[in-house]
């Protein structure tokens, strides 16, 4: 029998991107989908490629629990997700809950899902907090050599504007993107500590956003304890990624272009200094989909024991 999920803000980016996975998802039941503003609507008029009846609909938090369903994904802005939480909980209902916001990847209570990193861990938690789109690429491109680092990581992100929501903001303001790349939070931004936390080195992010819609090149620059070659180190990350179905490992530096629409993760462009201490290591995913809708699904898949790909178009 299929399990019943909800989306709480399934108006936005991500949301729209989770309607189409999960309705198409042999083991899961789209039931409900939330969003003030388009209460009421149906969802073929908003969603390319969804077929079927189903309607937004406002719903208080609440609510929520009475629906009785088996899993709730939320989709809001930081800050949001605790109110709804605390309404399922004051209910009794106790259905997994993915929170794709930042709010709980800090909390040790939640299992930090970021599949192919932390699958191990998972030991049947009901709250799931899937990781950040930056932190999803820093981590799979650090991870292979993370033993070998010294010192902190310098990450050069630039991600397409759907990366700042819906909300207006000049980040996704199409006037001021045009012939622009847009730094901002050039320290401190949340992803550096989230991947600081998870992955056990320091990172230091400095975040990006242009013109296009959807995709995150991540460059990641790291010094070595000692000196590698090339070939070692594009060995290495063949063997940590071999059986991923999700991760591609390139020789060339994979470009954000080829990677929007896709639901897996290139790392590549394997680059080292003519000491061999110096690497520069490529990975490019799409914001969306592996940075958040794939991600949630693969999670989704884990708590309900199906396998973690399943319905997840691989290309
Ligand atoms: N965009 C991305 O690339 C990524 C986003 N994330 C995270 O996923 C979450 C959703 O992101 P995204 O889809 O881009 O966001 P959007 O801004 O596109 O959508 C936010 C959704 O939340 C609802 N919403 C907005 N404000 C409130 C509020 N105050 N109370 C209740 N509902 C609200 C909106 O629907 P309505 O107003 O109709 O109710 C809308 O459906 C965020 O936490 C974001 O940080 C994670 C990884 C990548
Ligand atoms: C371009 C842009 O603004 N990107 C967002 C990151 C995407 C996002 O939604 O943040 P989480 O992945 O942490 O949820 C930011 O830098 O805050």
């Amino acid at each position: 029998m299929a399990r019943t999920v909800g989306i709480v803000g399934a108006r936005g980016h991500t949301g729209a991107e989770l309607i189409r996975l999960l309705a198409a998802h042999p083991g899961f039941e789209l039931a409900a989908v939330s969003s003030r503003e388009l209460d009421g609507q149906r969802v073929t008029e908003h969603v390319s490629g969804f077929h079927g009846e189903l309607r937004y609909a406002s719903l208080a938090h609440d609510e929520l629990g009475s629906l009785g369903l088996d899993a709730w994904v939320l989709a809001l802005p930081n800050g949001k997700s605790d109110a709804c939480i605390a309404s399922l909980a004051e209910s009794g209902a106790e259905p997994v809950i993915v929170d794709l916001s930042a709010d709980h990847r800090f909390d040790d209570d939640w299992y930090y899902g970021l599949p192919e990193l932390t699958r191990d861990t998972y030991a049947g938690q009901r709250r799931i907090a899937n990781p950040g789109c930056y932190a999803s690429a820093m981590q799979l491109a650090v991870a292979p050599v993370r033993d070998l680092v010294e010192g902190p990581v310098q990450c050069f992100g630039v991600s397409g504007y759907s990366g700042a929501g819906t909300a207006p903001s000049d980040r996704n303001d199409a006037d001021k993107l045009r012939d622009n790349l847009m730094p901002y939070a050039l320290v401190d931004h949340l992803h550096e500590r989230e991947v600081t936390r998870h992955l056990g080195t320091p990172v230091e992010f400095m975040p990006h956003v242009a013109p296009h819609f959807r995709g995150i090149t991540l460059t990641a620059n790291m010094h070595l304890r000692t000196p590698m070659e090339r070939d070692a180190v594009e060995a290495r990350y063949r063997e940590r990624y071999r059986d991923e179905p999700l991760l591609r490992v390139t020789g060339d530096a994979p470009w954000v272009s080829r990677i929007a629409g896709h639901h897996g993760v290139e790392v590549g462009g394997f680059t080292l200094s003519a000491d061999g201490r110096r690497l520069v290591v490529v990975a490019t995913l799409d914001n969306l989909l592996k940075g958040a809708a794939t991600q949630a699904l693969q999670n989704l898949n884990l708590a309900f024991g199906y396998p973690e790909a399943e319905g997840i178009p691989l290309d």
